[in-house]
């Protein structure tokens, strides 16, 4: 993957490539990476907007396949230099069985890696996930963690268990050789949560703010934090990280990375007032409105409706004893690794990230604007 003046070489694919955070990583790619000659964007559903993609210089190649589908995956990545492997099942909500969530986390992910090994692509960026670390079941803080601070990582639920054994497949095979004799590359990129045009959740907070009539309640206690990081920005570590794989093989290979910008530490809920509030929602209370034992009581009965209702109808509220825990336990990220390691620094700063996402929610349908 030299650096070269001549016609663009390179073929990447990005898995997932049609969801919040793939959608993005596409057209940053598009943007930011000149030696693209044609990039693959494989999903289970594929979106309308990929037509308008395929009229640029750039050969895309929308490729509908399931990664849990080994031949699938295999096709899709022969002849790739590059994957980036963003596809997974996000959910924390109980939609999907804890079977399916392992099919799709772990076993797509083993699917990716042979895949490249079969056909002999080198370099695997894997989205990973700060799920990986924490918060762990016994709500231990992390407050400013790095990628080598001390945690206890014991994870119960269906999501992380599975972001953490697909993180380690990925590491643990960088070095295999892979088809031709090359050593595979890989690393794993771990977001916090993440916020920006796009994200359903926001969306879902909006339309709940609306129905209440502008107002949404604070749950959460303002002095708990949580680490929140832009689209952008994540996409742009990605396609950062990718370009600086072959480069710096020996320094990046079989290497995590939090993925961070200047985005401000805050709660949970008053972090999306930064964007909700312009939008004209207001967050009542300075304080939780119910006392935490009556959350817990309302997170309990609502796995217990969701577990008695199953064979009817399918109840997923956001409020669960997993999500309670979350949003209740500090989780934030303090690092330059990316920074020393490849030279990121966030392409998109606080304000402008802020401004976007804004943006974004103005425009939806039924803005309160
Ligand atoms: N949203 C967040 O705050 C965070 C997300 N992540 C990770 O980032 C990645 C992307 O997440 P989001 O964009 O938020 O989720 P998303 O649900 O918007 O995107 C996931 C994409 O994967 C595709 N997909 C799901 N199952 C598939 C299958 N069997 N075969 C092929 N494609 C399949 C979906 O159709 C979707 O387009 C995931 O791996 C997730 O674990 C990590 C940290 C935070
Ligand atoms: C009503 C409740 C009291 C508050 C609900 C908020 C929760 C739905 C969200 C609070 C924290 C979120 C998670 C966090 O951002 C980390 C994540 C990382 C991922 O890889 C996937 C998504 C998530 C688990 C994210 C999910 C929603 C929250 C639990």
């Amino acid at each position: 993957m030299a650096e070269s003046a001549q016609a663009p070489e390179l073929v990447y694919l990005v898995t997932g490539g049609c969801g919040f955070l793939g959608e993005h990583v596409v057209r940053m790619l598009l943007e930011r990476e000149p030696r693209l000659r044609e990039l693959r964007i494989f999903d289970l559903h594929l979106s309308p907007w990929l037509e308008e993609l395929k009229t640029g210089p750039v050969q895309v190649t929308a490729i509908q396949g399931d990664v849990t589908q080994a031949q699938e995956v295999t096709a899709a990545v022969a002849g790739a230099h590059v994957v980036i492997h963003t596809a997974g099942l996000v959910d924390v909500f109980g939609r999907a069985s804890p079977e399916t969530i392992h099919k799709v986390n772990v076993w797509g992910t083993k699917n990716v890696i042979e895949a490249c090994v079969q056909t002999g692509t080198q370099f695997l960026v894997y989205t990973s996930s700060m799920e990986v670390v924490g918060p762990n079941i016994k709500g231990h803080p992390f407050y400013r963690g790095n990628e080598d601070t001390p945690y206890e990582a014991v994870h119960k639920h269906p999501y992380p268990c599975s972001k953490a054994l697909a993180e380690h497949l990925v590491l643990e095979a960088n070095g295999r050789k892979v088809r031709g004799g090359l050593p595979l590359v890989t690393c794993a990129l771990r977001p916090t949560g993440i916020y920006g045009e796009g994200h359903q959740i926001m969306r879902d907070f909006y339309r709940q703010g609306l129905r209440l009539g502008g107002r949404l309640f604070r749950a959460i206690p303002a002095s708990v934090e949580h680490g929140r990081v832009y689209v952008g920005n994540v996409a742009w570590m990605h396609v950062l990280v990718a370009r600086e794989l072959e480069q710096r093989a020996a320094l990046l290979g079989g290497q995590v990375y939090f993925c961070y910008d200047k985005s401000p530490y805050k709660s949970y809920e008053d972090f999306n007032m930064e964007f909700l509030g312009p939008c004209g929602l207001r967050l009542v209370g300075t304080r939780p409105l119910l006392p935490y034992w009556l959350l817990v009581l309302l997170a309990a009965l609502n796995a217990l409706l969701q577990w008695l209702l199953r064979p009817l109808l399918l109840y997923a509220p956001l409020l669960n004893p997993y999500t309670l825990a979350v949003a209740n336990t500090t989780f934030t990220v303090s690092t330059n690794k990316a920074q020393r390691h490849f030279g990121y620094e966030p392409l998109f700063s606080w304000e402008e990230s802020r401004t976007r996402t804004i943006l974004w929610v103005q425009a939806m349908e039924g803005s309160a604007q």
